[in-house]
């Protein structure tokens, strides 16, 4: 039996949504597990094309393959000993890893979704797409990336238990990524984070959140404004200085740039960029913004 799940990408954070915006993107990582009768050579039950191919593991060391155990596990405590070591997976990775494209959260998505998807067949109720969210968050800590994967669109998500919204996207259809050709560890980015800021930092940041909302959902004027942020893009510059340039040029040439995600990915609210202001290694991504978060497909 053949199980296919595409998950898409997603940025986080939006400017002012630090740790909570998330948007889905039309870029997706394909995920197929076969289910065999007999046990599989553990180490190459992986293949990999596309994204990290040469770097990523083939045994059950793999993310995926760890994450789908561990939820038959502690999720599906029925499942066969042996139906482990029976599966193998095949990923189509076109999600750029260590951009700030929510490449991590996609996969493990899919892994979660993937295990639900296991456990139906075997005769368990499929997880909801909520409790996957409850389970990525557990294993991410901040369900920003997690929530768009799962439901698609615009989401603001809360963490402890983990929950989100869908918020229409009335005003954008079209978004442009930007991808630099070097990756930023999320969790170096996130080391430069100070434990606390200023109260007047904490206002003028409610007030943009609150009007990048009215910025997708009514006015598409406000989004340049909306998306000037002071919690974290600032305070990481040095951690990705040339994002923060083609920022920086790209919003005096009124455009609404910001960081995707822990970066170095620059992502634009519009379908189109001058490539003029972007450098000859950025490979530039128009894309639109899906809206049904990861899908699955039974194939016999
Ligand atoms: N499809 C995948 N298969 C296996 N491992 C993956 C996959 N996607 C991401 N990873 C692992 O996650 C790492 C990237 O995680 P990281 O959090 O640094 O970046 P990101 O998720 O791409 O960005 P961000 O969280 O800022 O959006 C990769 O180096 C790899 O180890
Ligand atoms: N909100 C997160 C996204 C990366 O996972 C950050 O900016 O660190």
């Amino acid at each position: 039996m053949r199980i296919q799940i595409e998950v898409p990408a997603t940025s986080a954070n939006l400017g002012p949504g630090y740790d909570s915006f998330g948007l889905a993107l039309g870029i997706f990582d394909t995920l197929t597990l076969t289910i065999h009768d007999e046990a599989v050579d553990p180490s190459t039950c992986v293949s990999v094309t596309g994204e990290s191919a040469e770097t990523l593991p083939t045994d059950r060391s793999h993310l995926i393959m760890r994450v789908i155990g561990d939820v038959l596990r502690a999720e599906y405590p029925k499942t066969p000993t042996d139906l482990v070591e029976r599966l193998s997976l095949e990923c189509v990775n076109r999600i750029p890893h260590s951009r700030g494209l929510g490449s991590s959260a996609a996969a493990i998505v899919g892994a979660i979704a993937l295990a639900g998807e296991v456990g139906a067949r075997a005769g368990s109720e499929r997880l909801s797409r909520q409790r996957v969210l409850e389970l990525v968050s557990d294993l991410e800590g901040h369900p920003d990336n997690a929530a768009p994967a799962v439901f698609g669109g615009l989401t603001v998500a809360l963490p402890d238990p983990a929950r989100s919204w869908q918020i229409p996207a009335n005003t954008v259809a079209e978004v442009t990524a930007l991808v630099p050709d070097v990756r930023l560890d999320t969790h170096i980015a996130r080391s430069v984070i100070p434990a606390s800021v200023d109260h007047s930092i904490a206002a003028e940041n409610s007030a943009r959140a609150a009007l990048l909302v009215h910025g997708f959902v009514t006015d598409a004027s406000v989004l340049l404004e909306a998306t000037d942020e002071r919690l974290h893009q600032e305070y990481r510059r040095d951690a990705y200085p040339e994002s923060m340039a083609l920022v920086d040029a790209l919003r005096a040439d009124g455009l609404p740039a910001v960081i995707s995600g822990a970066g170095p990915t620059v992502l634009v609210l519009a379908g189109s960029v001058p490539r003029t202001l972007v450098p000859a290694a950025v490979t530039l991504i128009h894309t639109s913004i899906d809206l049904g978060g990861y899908r699955v497909e039974q194939k016999n």
